[in-house]
Formats: C-alpha cells, structure tokens, sequence
C-alpha cells in the first residue's frame, strides 16, 4: 500500500507575543511564498529531530531577531486544519517576555494588534479558530 503524499501532516510552531498592553504580534507573509499578503503568526516548520521548542525559539530568532526562551513558551490551543496539499498541524503558544525588540527580518510588515482586532486582518484559513481563541481567553 502507498500512502497518499496529499495527506501528509506538517507540523509547524507558532506563537502570539503578547506585550505589555495585552496586544498581539502578527506578520505578514512576503510576496513571492505560499499565501503571500496574509498576516500570520510568527513560527514555521519544525524539522526532523528539532523538538517544537527549539524549532520555535529558532524561527523568532531567524523571523524576529529576538531571543525567547522555552520556559516563557505557554502552550495554548492549537490548530487542525486540511489545505489542499497537506494537513497543517500548529500548536499556538503564548510568550510575554523575550530579549530584543522585535524586526521583520522575513516578513514584509508587523502590527501589534488588540486581541478582539485580529479578525480585521485577512490571515490563513487554519488560523481562524485560533483568533476566536484569543479573543475569548486573554
Ligand atoms: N508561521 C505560521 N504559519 C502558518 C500560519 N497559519 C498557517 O496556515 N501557516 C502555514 O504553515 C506553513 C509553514 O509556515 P512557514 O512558511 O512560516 O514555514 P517556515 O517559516 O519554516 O518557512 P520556510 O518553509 O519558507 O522556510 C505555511 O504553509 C503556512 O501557510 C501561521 O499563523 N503562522
Ligand atoms: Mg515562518
């Protein structure tokens, strides 16, 4: 039996930086990538090997320019969500304190967003329920 490389699950660490007025970093995605023009959480792929934490801390170190470390990573909710040509698997976590200021070094804007605004920027599909989330729980 094959299995049907449409199905496979990508795993991919994402996280809400809060600061200290409650608001919310988004980023938007590049021109040039998948689902570019979209605001999203910063994250990415975890790679064969790498445990989530470290992928994450790699990614806003890569992404942001900042320094997080795992034990300010709270895990929150998660995403489940079939695309197309892969299914999305993306833990959401919630981080307060981190090293640096923040740069878009990927991306090609950031916005610090109130919680109940998120859903004015158009974001991924697979990031729907979370923003309900955060809505709901911060
Ligand atoms: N980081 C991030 N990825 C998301 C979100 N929502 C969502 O569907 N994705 C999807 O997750 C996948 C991986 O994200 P990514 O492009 O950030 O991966 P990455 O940083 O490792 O980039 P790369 O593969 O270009 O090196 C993409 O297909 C992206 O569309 C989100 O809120 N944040
Ligand atoms: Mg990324």
């Amino acid at each position: 039996m094959t299995a049907d490389p449409s199905l496979r699950t990508v795993l991919v660490v994402a996280v809400a930086l809060i600061d200290v007025d409650g608001r919310v970093l988004i980023a938007k995605r590049p021109e040039g990538k998948q689902l570019a023009g979209l605001w999203e959480f910063p994250g990415g792929k975890v790679e064969p090997g790498e445990r989530p934490e470290a992928a994450l801390i790699r990614e806003l170190r890569e992404e942001l320019g900042i320094e997080v470390s795992a034990s300010c990573l709270s895990p929150f909710v998660f995403a489940s969500h079939a695309y197309d040509d892969f299914h999305l698997l993306m833990p959401l976590y919630l981080c307060r304190r981190w090293e640096g200021t923040v740069v878009a070094r990927e991306h090609s804007a950031l916005a610090w967003v109130r919680p109940e605004k998120l859903a004015d920027y158009p974001m991924p599909p697979a990031d729907d329920p979370l923003v309900a989330w955060l809505r709901d729980l911060l």
